[in-house]
């Protein structure tokens, strides 16, 4: 699993690490990793000229560290100072180094077009969003063939990863020290860090065995062989799980049988189905293991395909187990259509499923205030948090990265998955992603888990179904099952 740490909170191990070293240690540590990984590019790429970025914090002092360590070994080395201090020296100081320093009235964009690697130590985790006026040319100004290297997150994006930033550095390559912060994992952001490379500095956050909780985490692999249910001997067919299945109308019938396919194919005990007379005849054709009606569960998804405002036949009956099914105590995953019977705290554990749309549908129901999909997708984290608190549910708000968000009550991490190939964004995915995750609840699960563990399976079945290519959603449902046994026996 990897994890992140907010910057109050690496501030505050640093901190805790630094009264016990000489001064200046720790930075010599970061600008020393920064430099041996900038050297290894270079000698890949068989590249010479290095242009650093300089910022007037710390973060800027690591880069000009580093690029007195690459000078001295023969790089050619230029540090580009704007209309404030350095961190360290003056440009006076730095001739000896061997780093020339250009500042705002110099030539920097000669030296920035024939940069073969950048390295961006504009802002870190004392940063806002956005960029200086001046950082914000040089950046426009990085040819395409240059390598940029950023120096613990790429500049002016959110070191929170909250907000998404209007100008900022999209990186190469990360390199950041101790930890990883919620920059480099949520949505808002984690498109500019590129490769991330963690440099250990000696932080006493964050190391193996430290079972402390981060803010942000994101399931690897390995985590699928520690956290999926895998059955024993001893378990049959009830002990492994019953789940209910409330989906689909006579609108809507694929999303039923793609749910239905991919929780059977997660490996359930039993699946239980409750729909209405089409969809019902489709899962008892195409999902032969289902059972139909209402019966004993261990948990529910209730609402992908569900049309709650429908009177076609058998409609009332279907919605009448949904509401029942949320007024239990039982867990249940609440997706799509289903999401409108959403208006608060439930009895049970709860994972709501939506996409950027239904959570600002939701959300603007449920406070009144008119949100809609753009705002939500400028703070995704902010805006799933919001919800998770109102419902006291967790909140799984899916895309390219799938935000999984306890209330902040449970004081649980929030996780963040992308394990999905572009090519997952096809109408029904989500219901295959609500048929894992409700086998998931079913198993015994937490939502914190199931939605995390879901999400991951979900995306590497993507990939499976077609690697490198189209998938359509049922594939993806087939290929769950070859996704599990493909995770827990590598
Ligand atoms: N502590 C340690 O031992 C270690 C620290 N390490 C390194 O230090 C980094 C953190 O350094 P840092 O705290 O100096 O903050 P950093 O991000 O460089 O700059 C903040 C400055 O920028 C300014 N500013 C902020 N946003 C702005 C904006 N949008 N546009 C314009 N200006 C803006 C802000 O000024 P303000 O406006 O708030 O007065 C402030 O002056 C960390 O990421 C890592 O690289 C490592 O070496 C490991 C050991
Ligand atoms: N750019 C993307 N890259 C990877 N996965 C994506 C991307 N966009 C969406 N997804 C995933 O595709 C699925 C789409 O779900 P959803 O929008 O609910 O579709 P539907 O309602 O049609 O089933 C989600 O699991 C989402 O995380
Ligand atoms: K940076």
């Amino acid at each position: 699993m990897l994890r992140a740490w907010s910057a109050a909170r690496v501030r505050a191990a640093e901190e805790a690490v630094m009264a016990d070293l000489p001064e200046g240690e720790l930075m010599a540590r970061a600008a020393d990793g920064l430099a041996e990984v900038c050297r290894a590019r270079l000698a890949s790429s068989g590249g010479s000229r290095v242009v650093v970025l300089a910022g007037a914090g710390n973060n800027g002092a690591d880069a000009l560290y580093a690029a007195v360590h690459l000078a001295a070994e023969g790089f050619d080395c230029v540090a580009l100072q704007g209309d404030w201090m350095l961190a360290i020296g003056d440009a006076a100081s730095w001739g000896a180094s061997g780093v020339r320093v250009l500042g705002p009235d110099d030539d920097w964009a000669g030296a920035l077009a024939s940069a073969e690697l950048v390295v961006d130590g504009v802002l870190g985790i004392g940063g806002r969003p956005g960029l200086p006026d001046l950082a914000a040319q040089w950046v426009d100004a990085i040819p395409d063939s240059a390598y940029v290297v950023a120096v613990d997150l790429p500049s002016g994006q959110d070191p929170a990863g909250r907000q998404v930033s209007d100008t900022g550095v999209f990186a190469d390559e990360t390199v950041t020290f101790g930890v990883a912060k919620p920059v480099h994992l949520l949505p808002a952001s984690e498109a500019a860090v590129g490769r991330l490379t963690l440099v250990d500095i000696g932080l006493g956050i964050g190391r193996d065995g430290d079972d402390e909780p981060a803010d942000v985490e994101r399931l690897d692999f390995a985590d699928v062989a520690r956290l999926w249910p895998v059955p024993g001997a001893g378990d049959d067919k009830y002990s492994r799980g019953v789940l209910g299945v409330v989906a689909g109308g006579e609108d809507y019938t694929g999303a039923p049988l793609l749910c239905c396919t991919a929780a059977v194919g997660a490996g359930l005990g039993m699946l239980r189905y409750v729909g209405t007379p089409t969809p019902t005849a489709l899962v008892r054709a195409e999902v032969p293991e289902a059972v139909h009606g209402e019966g004993r569960v261990q948990a529910w998804v209730v609402g992908p395909g569900l049309d709650t405002h429908s009177r076609a036949a058998g409609s009332k009956a279907q919605l009448d187990v949904a509401r029942s099914a949320l007024a239990s105590d039982l867990p249940v995953l609440v997706d799509a259509g289903g999401l409108d019977l959403v208006d608060g705290p439930r009895p049970g554990p709860t994972l709501l499923t939506p996409h950027a749309g239904e959570l600002a549908r939701l959300l603007s129901r449920l406070s009144g205030e008119e949100t809609d999909r753009e705002t939500v997708q400028a703070d995704p984290l902010g805006h799933a948090r919001q919800v998770a608190d109102r419902t006291g549910a967790t909140v799984l708000l899916k895309g390219a990265t799938t935000l999984v968000v306890p209330p902040t009550t449970a004081g649980l991490p929030v996780r963040s998955q992308n394990d999905a190939p572009p090519w997952l964004a096809t109408a029904g995915a989500g219901d295959v992603l609500a048929g894992v995750c409700g086998a998931l609840l079913a198993g015994g699960l937490s939502p914190l888990d199931a939605g995390s563990l879901g999400a991951l399976v979900h995306g590497v079945a993507a990939d499976l179904a077609n690697p490198g290519g189209p998938v359509r959603a049922l594939a993806v449902a087939h290929a769950i099952p070859g996704a599990v046994a493909h995770l827990l026996t590598r």
